[in-house]
């Protein structure tokens, strides 16, 4: 399902509440304003109320102004905490990371007394429309998880395995990522990557097939898949790109949006519920496509 069609799917949740945690930025509410003329979202905006007012008066039609609440926060970790709160008190439904850095929003996230933990992983998930590629690739983990061990991983391809499905791809092939194509013992990433593999074929990861470790371009081209006689049901055709840490995963979201000026929509899935969280420097588009994601990855 390419981006463009989850914002057609998620206005069959108009009353879908996004608490948006500082949310006093110019690309933020052009996605809200967005969002409502699509027809979908309610949303409270948590941050500066003077300029969270004077924002919304400027990039929101009147129209759109009576599915906006705004809250006053004084700080950004305030803002944060405020919105986190709404949403484990069920006063929301999404949460949406504004103008705050990441570290913020998900220390308040994994707080817990108020926060949106469910004793599994959380992870981030990206979904990515490239140009001149035929189907979505999606990219996990970009930005929560550091440096995760097997276990950890394990969480992070079910977490983004169940975003897989939610945007219609069942059954999801999923590539461990690593620098060569065979197990290195010097290399840790292959060893996971192999680990996984053999998990998948025991059982152990469903609903999906793994087999890695792949480099990025065995993973996505068959061309290349078949120049190096790679034999895999996933060289070539992964939906699922599993970096070994966030430097790797970082690195490709951002190559992608601005070498390869892709479409991006992404969030943090395991959490109570979804997380719309995409770089500060993300477009309106991107923020948007974010919020459809959450939308329909929270009503699959
Ligand atoms: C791609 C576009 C967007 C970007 O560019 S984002 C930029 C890059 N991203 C970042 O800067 C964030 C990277 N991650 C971090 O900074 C940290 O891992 C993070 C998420 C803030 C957590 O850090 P700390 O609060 O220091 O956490 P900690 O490791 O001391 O753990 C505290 C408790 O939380 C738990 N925890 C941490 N990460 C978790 C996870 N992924 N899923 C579930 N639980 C998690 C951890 O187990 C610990 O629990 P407990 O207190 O022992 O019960």
């Amino acid at each position: 399902m390419k981006l463009q069609s989850l914002v057609t799917k998620a206005t069959q949740f108009p009353e879908a509440t996004v608490a948006v945690a500082a949310a006093e930025d110019e690309e933020v509410l052009k996605a809200v304003a967005q969002a409502l003329q699509a027809g979908f979202g309610r949303f409270i905006l948590y941050g500066d109320e003077s300029v969270l007012s004077r924002l919304v008066a400027e990039h929101v039609q009147d129209v759109g102004h009576d599915a906006i609440r705004i809250v006053h926060a004084s700080t950004n970790e305030e803002a944060a905490h405020m919105a986190v709160k709404a949403v484990h008190e069920k006063e929301a439904s999404v949460l949406m990371k504004g103008n705050v850095p990441t570290a913020t929003i998900l220390k308040a996230v994994l707080n817990k007394e108020y926060g949106l933990r469910t004793g599994r992983v959380l992870s981030h998930v990206a979904v990515f429309d490239v140009p001149h590629y035929e189907r979505p690739i999606l990219v996990t983990d970009a930005a929560m998880n550091i440096a995760p061990d097997l276990q950890q991983k394990t969480e992070i391809i079910m977490n983004a395995v169940q975003v897989a499905k939610a945007i219609g791809i069942h059954m999801p092939k999923v590539a461990p990522l690593a620098a060569v194509e065979v197990v290195n013992p010097a290399m840790p990433a292959t060893i996971d990557a192999a680990a996984l593999s053999l998990m998948n074929q025991r059982g152990q990861l469903k609903d999906c097939i793994v087999d890695g470790p792949l480099a990025l371009d065995n993973a996505i081209s068959v061309e290349s898949a078949q120049h190096k006689g790679i034999q895999s049901s996933v060289a070539g055709h992964a939906d699922i790109l599993v970096v070994p840490n966030i430097e790797t995963g970082n690195v490709l979201y951002k190559s992608l949006v601005y070498f390869a000026r892709a479409q991006v929509g992404a969030m943090i899935a395991g959490a109570k519920a979804p997380i719309v969280l995409t770089s500060r420097a993300d477009s309106a588009e991107s923020k948007l496509y974010s919020l459809a994601l959450a939308i329909c990855a929270t009503n699959k």
